[in-house]
């Protein structure tokens, strides 16, 4: 039997080990504070992160990351981006040195502009070839309720990226396998922007024509920094760019859609990390990595740079537009 390791118990790491567990895989959550472990352990829920779900009695739960990581041959890595670096450093000793390590994150690191592949290979020294990434249309909650959804898991190593996903096929989670680990990344860290700048129109009341537009034009961003990266196209076409992109941007269970919301409507950053009640919406700290990384790379991000200047340098949402709106013309 598969064991693995879930370490992070936010809504998608709940929601993920949950699926791991209905797909006959034996996992252990870790979770930073010992009351969210002893909950799931005890009463097989998650309260802080995904009220109201059952959890199956299989899945056991530790705030002892050994304990966890013990003869793990997969490691799912369900923290921030941001705070991965961190909580690695203090993990990796432990990691067996076979397993799998999986990262389900969506951003790229502030400062570094690495993309979580990368910083798992600088922090741990495994191969690449160990390093997998899951990326694709998943809001936890719908996850959680057993709707379908399909997913991506990237991975260089063919064996690997099978091995995974026959671990989290189930009746209603359906994982297709895919080498383009970079493409699923800026994917993934890409869709949390463009789902910010959605939120920011439709919390200004505009519909979704607007939306519409900016899905589209957010891809057209993202497939340049992607192919600039040496990501595929068709990957960006797939479940981890156009099939998430369009589940961000039109969810109201999105954190990124739903804090750009909050801007729109005029409320302040103080105020859309409130509505958050302490989840992460990573487009908030990726906005300004992927603007940095794009500079880097002279690719041209707009609606990216918008989204940075409205979160972090005071800009109205409404001088935003005014600004996207004002840009040359240009052929599509
Ligand atoms: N929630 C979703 O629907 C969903 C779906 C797919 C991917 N993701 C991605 O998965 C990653 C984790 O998201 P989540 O929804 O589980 O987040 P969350 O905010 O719900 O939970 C974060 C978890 O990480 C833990 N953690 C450990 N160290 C931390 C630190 N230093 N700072 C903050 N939290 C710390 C928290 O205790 C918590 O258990 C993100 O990159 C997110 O973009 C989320
Ligand atoms: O709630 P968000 O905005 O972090 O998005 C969750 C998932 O990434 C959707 O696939």
């Amino acid at each position: 039997m598969t064991k693995a390791a879930v370490l992070g118990s936010g809504s998608w790491g709940t929601a993920f080990a949950k699926v791991l567990a209905e797909a006959g895989t034996d996992v252990t959550m870790w979770a930073r504070r010992a009351e969210v472990a002893d909950a799931i352990a005890n009463t097989h829920e998650n309260p802080f992160y995904l009220p109201g779900t059952q959890l199956p009695d299989s899945l056991a739960a530790t705030s002892d990351h050994v304990a966890a990581l013990d003869g793990a041959d997969i490691v799912v890595l369900a923290v921030p981006s941001q705070s991965l670096r961190a909580n690695l450093e203090g993990w990796s000793d432990s990691i067996g040195k076979n397993a799998t390590l999986l990262s389900l994150a969506k951003g790229i690191e502030s400062g570094s502009l690495l993309r979580m592949s990368q910083v798992i290979t600088q922090v741990t020294g495994a191969d690449p070839s160990r390093i997998a990434v899951l990326s694709g249309p998943n809001l936890a909650r719908e996850i959680a309720a057993r709707q379908p959804a399909a997913t991506v898991i990237a991975c260089s190593d063919s064996a690997r990226a099978i091995d995974v996903q026959k671990s989290c096929a189930t009746g209603y989670f359906r994982p297709y396998t895919n080498s383009d680990v970079i493409g699923c990344e800026i994917g993934g860290a890409c869709k949390n922007v463009i789902a910010l700048a959605c939120g920011m129109a439709s919390g200004i009341g505009l519909g979704e024509n607007t939306i519409a537009s900016i899905i589209t034009r957010g891809l057209a961003e993202m497939i340049r920094l992607g192919v600039a990266l040496g990501a595929k196209p068709a990957t960006l076409a797939g479940l981890a760019g156009v099939g998430d992109l369009v589940a961000t941007c039109s969810s109201p269970l999105s954190r990124n859609r739903s804090f750009g919301h909050v801007l729109g409507e005029g409320g302040s950053m103080e105020r859309a990390q409130e509505a958050a009640h302490g989840q992460v919406a990573e487009g908030v700290k990726s906005c300004t990595s992927v603007r940095s990384l794009a500079d880097s790379y002279d690719v041209e991000m707009p609606l990216t740079d918008s989204v940075h200047r409205v979160c972090h340098e005071g800009m109205s949402v409404q001088e935003a537009v005014g600004k996207l709106l004002g840009r040359q013309t240009k052929p599509e």
